[in-house]
C-alpha cells in the first residue's frame, strides 16, 4: 500500500545491525574464534553476514550447522553460546564501524527534533556498549534489545511497546531497517517501514520487500517524513 509522502511521524525507530552499524566483521570473527575453540572448519565472512538478524543464539546454531534453520546438538550449543558471547565481548567494536550517513542521519533528525528509538535484535549486553562505543547511545531516547522483551522482531511486541511507551499510534512510528525482520516487524504492529540496501537480508535485495521506501543513507530520510 503506498503511503503519501512526507509521512507524519512522532519517532524514528531505528535498527543496528546493518542498519546503523557494519557488525558483520566483528561478528565473524568471534565466530571464527568460537569455531576453532571446537576445532570445527571456518565460515566466510559472507556465510556469517548471510546469518545475522535474528539474535546471537540463532547465528551460533547456524555458524554449527551450516543451515539457517539448523539445530546443532544441545551439548555442542551450551558449550559454543557462551564461547561466542566471550569472543564477541573481545571484538565488539575492533572493525565495526557506522555505515556512511549514519551519524549525519541521526545529527539531522534529532536536531529536526524527532525522538529516536533504536530496536535491534542484538543482546543488550553487547547493544550498549557497542552503541556507547561508537558515539551514538545519547541519540536515543528509548534502546530495546534482542532481550528486553518476552520477543523480538520480527514479532511486533517491541514496535506495539515503543508505541504504547510514547503514548502514539504505531503509525507515527516509523522503522528504519534493513531486513525482512524489520519490514514483517513493522507490517504486523502497523507501523511504516523504510529499508536500506546495505545491510543484512540473507544476501536478499530489500526492494523486493514490502516496505513503504527504500533509501540509499540515512539522511535521506528527512525529505520522506515530518513532524506530527
Ligand atoms: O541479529 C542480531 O543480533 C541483530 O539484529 P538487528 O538487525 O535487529 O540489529
Ligand atoms: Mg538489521
Amino acid at each position: 500500500m503506498n503511503k503519501s509522502f512526507p509521512l507524519p511521524v512522532k519517532a524514528v525507530v531505528i535498527d543496528l545491525d546493518g542498519t546503523l552499524l557494519n557488525t558483520a566483521p566483528d561478528l565473524a570473527e568471534a565466530a571464527q574464534r568460537m569455531l576453532r575453540d571446537l576445532a570445527m572448519p571456518p565460515v566466510s565472512l559472507d556465510t556469517i553476514r548471510s546469518y545475522i538478524g535474528n539474535g546471537i543464539a540463532n547465528l551460533v546454531k547456524r555458524a554449527l550447522t551450516g543451515e539457517m534453520h539448523g539445530k546443532p546438538d544441545d551439548a555442542l550449543f551450551v558449550k559454543a553460546l557462551p564461547l561466542f558471547e566471550k569472543h564477541y565481548d573481545e571484538v565488539l567494536h575492533c572493525e565495526t564501524r557506522p555505515y556512511p550517513g549514519v551519524m549525519e542521519g541521526l545529527k539531522a533528525l534529532r536536531d529536526a527534533g524527532y525522538t529516536l528509538v533504536c530496536i535491534t535484535n542484538k543482546a543488550q549486553r553487547f547493544t550498549l556498549p557497542l552503541l556507547a562505543a561508537m558515539g551514538m547511545k545519547d541519540y536515543f531516547d528509548l534502546i530495546l534489545s534482542g532481550d528486553s522483551l518476552p520477543r523480538k522482531k520480527p514479532d511486533p511486541l517491541p514496535l506495539r511497546y515503543a508505541a504504547i511507551y510514547y503514548e502514539v499510534e504505531p503509525k507515527d512510528l516509523l522503522l528504519v531497517g534493513d531486513s525482512l525482520n524489520d519490514s514483517q516487524a513493522a507490517r504486523a504492529a502497523g507501523c511504516p517501514v523504510v529499508l536500506l540496501p546495505y545491510g543484512y537480508n540473507g544476501g536478499k535485495d530489500v526492494r523486493e520487500q514490502d516496505c513503504d521506501a527504500v533509501i540509499d543513507s540515512l539522511p535521506e530520510l528527512l525529505k520522506l517524513i515530518r513532524k506530527a
